[in-house]
């Protein structure tokens, strides 16, 4: 079963084309890394998924639904490249930025006991109980990221879309972030889709590594994508 499913997909900023004839899948419980060059398209392709942009031509599935039921149904869970830095200023506690996430998908309003468990137990996951009454803009840019992992978390995704969830984090905290994404992925079975450009740590992870540029030029696992780097990155860089 495919979590997601891109068929044909081209999309265009104004006369910009971006994406031309995108297709490919990912199966429900896949860790997919998403590499490629600056400017290829990878933000746009995870908007596309997130349901945040629209597709000229093509369709995006997810879970057998439109990108729009399974929003509605808060299956998919969406961090934005630059996000914690954006909300760096932001007046609110750890906790209230994570329980924004809460309303995603839920039908039923939540009881304030019931809101707090959740939001006690996602910052359990992401190793920060004990920061949950600070000021966001208290905390470092890779506690900033976990708690973006959080809030994307609370609304029960099944699927998890992050865009370059480490960058301008520092090599140990990329390390743990990765991690915790693994592990998300691993004992919860949530599908994990990241764009990033730090392949070494990502690969430690991830199952399978899609490159794009424009369109689909790698998909394949973590060890023959490495053969390919290693020994005909061009490869990586030409969609047929
Ligand atoms: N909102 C926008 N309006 C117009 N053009 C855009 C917009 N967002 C992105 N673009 C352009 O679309 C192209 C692809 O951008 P995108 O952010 O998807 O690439 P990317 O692969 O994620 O790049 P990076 O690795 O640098 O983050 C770039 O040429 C970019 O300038």
């Amino acid at each position: 079963m495919y979590d997601i499913r891109l068929t044909d997909v081209s999309f265009s900023y104004g006369d910009n084309p971006v994406l031309r004839g995108l297709s490919m899948a990912v199966a429900a419980g896949e860790f997919l890394a998403v590499v490629g060059p600056n400017g290829a398209g990878k933000s746009t392709m995870l908007k596309l998924v997130a349901g945040l942009l629209r597709p000229d031509c093509g369709e995006v599935t997810v879970a057998g639904r439109t990108v729009d039921e399974a929003r509605a149904a808060g299956d998919i869970g969406y961090v934005p490249q630059n996000f914690a830095r954006n909300i760096a200023d932001f007046p609110a506690t750890v906790a209230e930025i994570v329980s924004l996430g809460l309303v995603s998908g839920r039908k039923k309003k939540l009881s304030r006991e019931a809101a707090r468990h959740i939001v006690d137990h996602m910052l359990a996951m992401v190793d920060l109980k004990d920061m949950r009454n600070r000021r966001v803009d208290e905390l470092s840019g890779g506690q900033q990221q976990r708690v973006m992992v959080a809030r994307a978390l609370a609304g029960n995704p099944s699927l998890l879309l992050l865009d370059e969830p480490t960058s301008g984090v520092d090599y140990d905290t990329s390390t743990k972030i990765y991690g915790l994404l693994g592990q998300l992925n691993q004992s919860l079975g949530i599908t994990v889709v990241a764009v990033s450009h730090d392949i070494e740590k990502v690969t430690r992870w991830a199952g399978r590594v899609a490159c794009i540029n424009k369109g689909l030029c790698f998909l394949g696992d973590c060890a023959e994508f490495r053969r390919v780097h290693a020994q005909e990155p061009h490869l990586l860089y030409y969609s047929s």
